[in-house]
């Protein structure tokens, strides 16, 4: 069931009409379902059930500390890259003892306060890293729980840009150099190996590369707890896509994706961490937008609005699609084809090209779906466009959480230095 809905021809966030959220707080807006982040996150841990799993939300697909806190209610941990990241997993009211810390470029402050709030494990990146890593923990008179992050050279076969599993990619370490960084590790005297992770690509729509680096994953671990290592955690990442649409895309089901998984690491004796970010929030979110202008181009239509590239950058940066519906339910069959975009100054800021629709007109609102993961969190101000606001949905319930950052706010980050002041 689908938590945005339409209802007496309007469109609704479970109980709300969206018309009524866009009159409270304006255009543009991300809006999420509470309802659905619940189900997804129910739905994929259900998927693990009877085994030894626990499901660390990556905070990198939507860190507002709202929507995180309904997670940690559910019961997620945290998969966290920065120690921003980690302030607000903490602050969501997630347990250290439940988050991992992943990066390529972890600075010794961040690897210092992850320390400090007790995590529960480093998924390290590279050699460098790992004697960084030793050298903080020493000074702390610590020790640091590690995972090294296996690169297993899988062809994810998802968008080249969101790949993070091939030799070529600056992810982990190659899965042929691994027994000799754990061999490493047993030597640093403040560091303790305690499991191995990995995460291949994101938005991946077939269970085979999933299964081909798990496997390769399993023998590995077998290698290392022969030579002594006491391999408990195997992290698994994220990655397992959604369906932005429906038509094109038939990704595996969770309960799928959990029966390989079970298949092929069933006879561990682990435990597993599995890091979703989209799956979890893609489908949770919208962003609500209106129309400001129709412009009649050569032989095309656009429809300009108010949203933009800087508040939504997945379709300009990775030509993804999002379905885009009017708020109002159109009342006849008639369609026509547009192009939906943005104000920005850039050819790219296009949600849309030649997309068929129900006509629009100026002052139409417009939801652009599956929004909930990658959005909020890669906008930027570019243009001087403020930051837009976040709503949450619970039922009949609404709540602003975060809200729309002012132009004032956005200005009064920048300094004339001295020297250019005055005449
Ligand atoms: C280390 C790590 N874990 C988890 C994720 C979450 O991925 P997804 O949102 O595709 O589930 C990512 C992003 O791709 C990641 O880099
Ligand atoms: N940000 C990307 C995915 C990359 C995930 C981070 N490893 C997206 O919107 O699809």
């Amino acid at each position: 069931m689908d938590h945005f809905h339409y209802r007496n021809g309007q469109l609704m966030a479970e109980n709300v009409p969206l018309e009524q959220i866009a009159a409270q707080v304006g255009t543009p807006v991300y809006v999420y379902s509470t309802a659905t982040l619940k189900r997804h996150f129910r739905v994929f841990s259900e998927a693990f059930q009877g085994l030894d799993a626990l499901v660390c939300f990556a905070v990198k697909a939507n860190s507002n500390i709202a929507v995180l806190r309904v997670l940690a209610k559910a019961g997620a941990g945290a998969d966290v890259v920065s120690l921003g990241e980690l302030k607000r997993a903490l602050k969501a009211g997630i347990p250290a003892s439940k988050i991992a810390f992943a990066g390529v470029g972890k600075t010794k402050a961040e690897m210092a306060a992850a320390l400090e709030a007790g995590i529960m494990q480093f998924n390290a990146e590279s050699e460098a890293e790992l004697e960084t890593l030793n050298d903080v923990a020493a000074s702390m008179d610590m020790v640091a729980p590690v995972s090294v992050r296996v690169n297993p050279d899988v062809d994810a076969k998802t968008h080249a840009k969101i790949s993070t599993g091939k030799s070529e990619n600056k992810f982990g370490i190659a899965w042929q150099k691994v027994d000799a960084v754990y061999a490493r590790i047993g030597e640093l005297a403040n560091l303790k190996a305690v499991g191995v992770d990995l995460h291949i690509g994101s938005q991946l729509t077939d269970l085979a590369p999933f299964r081909l680096a798990f496997e390769r994953v399993v023998g590995l671990v077998r290698d290392l707890r022969a030579k002594g290592h006491d391999i408990r955690h195997i992290d698994l990442g994220g990655g397992l896509g959604i369906p932005y649409d429906p038509d094109a895309e038939t990704p595996p089901a969770p309960a799928d994706y959990g029966a390989m998984i079970r298949e092929v690491l069933g006879d561990m004796d682990c435990n597993i961490i599995l890091e979703p970010g989209r799956l979890i929030a893609g489908n949770a979110g919208l962003l609500l937008t209106e129309m400001l202008y129709e412009k009649q181009g050569e032989n095309r239509t656009f429809y300009i609005l108010d949203a933009a590239m800087n508040d939504l950058s997945r379709p300009a940066m990775y030509d993804a699609y999002h379905a885009i519906v009017p708020v109002a339910e159109p009342s006849g069959d008639e369609t026509l084809k547009a192009d939906f975009v943005g104000p920005i100054c850039e050819s790219s800021d296009v949600f849309a090209k030649q997309r068929n629709t129900a006509p629009l007109k100026a002052g139409d609102l417009v939801a652009i779906k599956s929004a909930g993961a990658y959005g909020a969190v890669m906008a930027s101000t570019y243009n001087s466009r403020p930051l837009v606001p976040e709503v949450l949905v619970d039922g009949d319930k609404v709540a602003v959480i975060r809200k729309r950052q002012s132009l004032d706010e956005l200005l009064s980050l920048d300094e004339i230095p001295s020297w250019l002041s005055g005449d």
